[in-house]
């Protein structure tokens, strides 16, 4: 099986709708949603609550999820197909790490935090090295501010914005080409905001990881030099850069908030 690999675009989707169905019928979480993210880029993906922020950060991970499906257009992740992986997509979310919404509040409770960090390798494959795994656990939690001793406890016995750095840091130990990261400044202190700002800026430097990140908030998004995608009602109602937002004809600023 040949995979696809575009390496300019790290994400890119045509007219991506996204359904919803719980017990109810099918809503459209995400509706027709045209975008780009190159490699080494920041998108910031800002928008009221159930403006379907997160069920297109969770389509475009590759998350395993019944409720969610895409219904329309696609999605091409590192060039790999959101709509029909197939079996690229082992490889769409070995590319990419997830960093889902409440991620600190849903690591695995049985699981240790070094166990939680390095599931994302042991999962796929069993017969890993243990010593290079246990350095590479540990460089991640010192990169996180987050103590070696840390590494034996379970999540319970952690504060919020520690388990939110150890969800962190999963999202991350599979060296990912794209981040994509659903409000991953959620409990985090204002003392080790930078922590996660510069985790995703050495990566962009260094390999030139993307960042596809949910977040309301206007100050990481400046500090990224994203850029930003406004959706309402599963829309998008403005895009741009850090300087400029172009709306939507017959969407008016004042409506949507949040991002000044
Ligand atoms: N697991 C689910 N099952 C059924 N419907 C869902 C599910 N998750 C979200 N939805 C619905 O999909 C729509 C979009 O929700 P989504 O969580 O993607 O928006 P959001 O912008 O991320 O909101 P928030 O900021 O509150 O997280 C909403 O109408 C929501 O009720």
């Amino acid at each position: 099986m040949r995979v696809p690999d575009d390496t300019e675009n790290a994400i890119r989707c045509v007219d991506l709708s996204v359904s919803r169905s719980g017990r109810g019928q099918a809503i459209r979480a995400v509706d027709g949603v045209t975008t780009t993210l190159e490699a080494g880029e920041t998108l910031c993906v800002a928008g009221p609550t159930g403006s379907g922020k997160s069920s297109l950060a969770a389509a475009l991970a590759g998350a395993r999820d019944r409720t969610l499906s895409v219904s329309g257009g696609d999605a091409f992740v590192t060039g790999i197909s959101v709509r029909h992986p197939g079996r690229a997509h082992r490889v769409l979310t070995y590319r990419t790490g997830y960093l889902p919404q409440g991620g600190g509040a849903t690591l695995p409770s049985r699981l240790t935090v070094s166990e939680v960090i390095s599931e994302p390798i042991t999962a796929r494959d069993r017969r890993v090295n243990q010593r290079a795994l246990s350095v590479r656990v540990a460089a991640l939690l010192d990169e996180m501010h987050l103590p070696l001793g840390a590494a034996a406890k379970f999540p319970y016995e952690l504060s919020a914005g520690m388990r939110q750095r150890v969800a962190f840091a999963r999202a991350l130990i599979l060296d990912p080409r794209v981040l994509v990261a659903d409000e991953p400044l959620a409990n985090i202190d204002l003392e080790v905001r930078h922590v996660i700002f510069d985790a995703i800026i050495r990566r962009q430097q260094e390999w030139g990881m993307a960042a596809f990140l949910v977040t309301n908030d206007a100050d990481l998004a400046r500090e990224l030099d994203a850029d930003r995608l406004i959706l309402r009602a599963g829309h998008v109602v403005a895009a741009g850069d850090a300087e400029v937002l172009r709306w939507t004809p017959g969407m008016k600023s004042t409506e949507t908030l949040l991002v000044t």
